[in-house]
């Protein structure tokens, strides 16, 4: 059982345009979408469209659209019943694939619904291989919630997974290595926030095919928090550092529709490999299939193993060293 845990969930309005986005002028659309969104949900509809078992755990009122979505795609949830409607962030999508998000901040939260949610995660937990922690917090949510949360599993058999952003990250950040999780899935960007790095420097390497900066940077943020980290590198696809390795993927050439998902789809793959033990390499493999599978989709679409091109996805071990 997978469970995963949204504290700002989201209802994904995906607007498409038949051209480029043109600030301050009034475009025709040419379709749109809303889908049940957040990162947590997205990965537990990944993990459901491969048939194993997951729970999503959210805030949201009895009736919100947002649960209606859910239950026409069939995910099995559990929520804290909370009073205003979940937030809708918006997607615009231009033909080439880039992709334009505004994301709403969400409702605030009480102390007594934030108290009611961390109840539920450590009662779900209990028979659970995974949690995984994701997404921003909402207004209310101390920034250090996720730490709390993730000393307070400690204790249990489940292995834990963050993937969050901004100053949810940093405390995160500031509460390792004492707070240990499994696996942590920063971007390029987060990696060098808990890190330090240089951000330019990461990319300019990285834009000439040298992949070696980043590596390293994982590196010493893997030797400092002692959990893998799965770091993901947009559509240069993603590597994997563990105290026994590294390993860099990339995946084969895709028509980019919607990129929204696609890191919480990248995380799916690597949990679900994880349960089928396999080796970091496939781990890694898996989740780079899912998340350039997700990438092709339009809107928040969670892919399906069949969407899945494993064998082009290019495996390779690398050396790092900390820096
Ligand atoms: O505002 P957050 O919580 O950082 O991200 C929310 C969100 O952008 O993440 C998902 C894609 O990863 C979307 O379904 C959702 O709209």
């Amino acid at each position: 059982m997978i469970v995963t845990v949204t504290a700002n969930p989201s209802v994904d309005r995906t607007v498409t345009l038949p051209g480029p986005l043109v600030r301050g002028s009034v475009t025709r659309a040419l379709a749109s979408r809303a889908e049940p969104g957040g990162k947590g949900v997205n990965v537990s509809r990944a993990v459901q469209m491969a048939g194993v078992a997951t729970t999503a755990l959210l805030p949201a009122r009895s009736g919100d659209p947002l649960l209606t979505g859910l239950d026409t795609v069939g995910l099995r949830y559990r929520t804290v019943d909370v009073a205003a409607d979940v937030r809708s962030n918006l997607t615009v999508t231009e033909p080439d694939g880039t992709t334009t998000k505004l994301n709403l901040p969400g409702n605030p939260m009480s102390p007594a619904d934030l108290s009611a949610l961390t109840a539920l995660i450590v009662e779900s937990a209990a028979t659970a291989s995974w949690v995984a922690l994701c997404g921003s917090l909402p207004p209310g949510v101390p920034d250090s919630w996720y730490a709390e949360v993730a000393s307070l599993l400690a204790p249990l058999s489940c292995r834990v997974a963050v993937d969050t952003s901004g100053a949810p990250l940093t405390a995160f950040r500031a509460a390792m290595p004492d707070v240990a999780v499994d696996v942590i899935k920063p971007n390029v960007e987060e990696l060098c926030e808990m890190t330090g790095a240089d951000l330019d420097l990461l990319e300019r390497s990285a834009d000439a095919g040298d992949f070696g900066p980043t590596l390293d940077t994982a590196r010493s943020l893997q030797q400092f928090a002692g959990c893998a980290v799965l770091a993901t590198l947009g559509a240069a696809g993603a590597l994997l550092v563990t105290a026994e390795g590294a390993w860099l993927a990339t995946p084969p050439p895709i028509v980019p529709v919607s990129t929204v998902g696609a890191g919480d789809a990248t995380l799916a793959g690597y949990l679900l490999a994880t349960l089928d033990e396999a080796t970091p390499a496939e781990r890694l493999r898996r989740a780079v299939a899912y998340g350039s599978a997700a990438a092709a989709l339009a809107g928040t679409q969670p892919p399906t193993p069949s969407d899945l091109a494993l064998a082009a996805v290019h495996v390779s071990e690398v050396a790092t060293h900390a820096v």
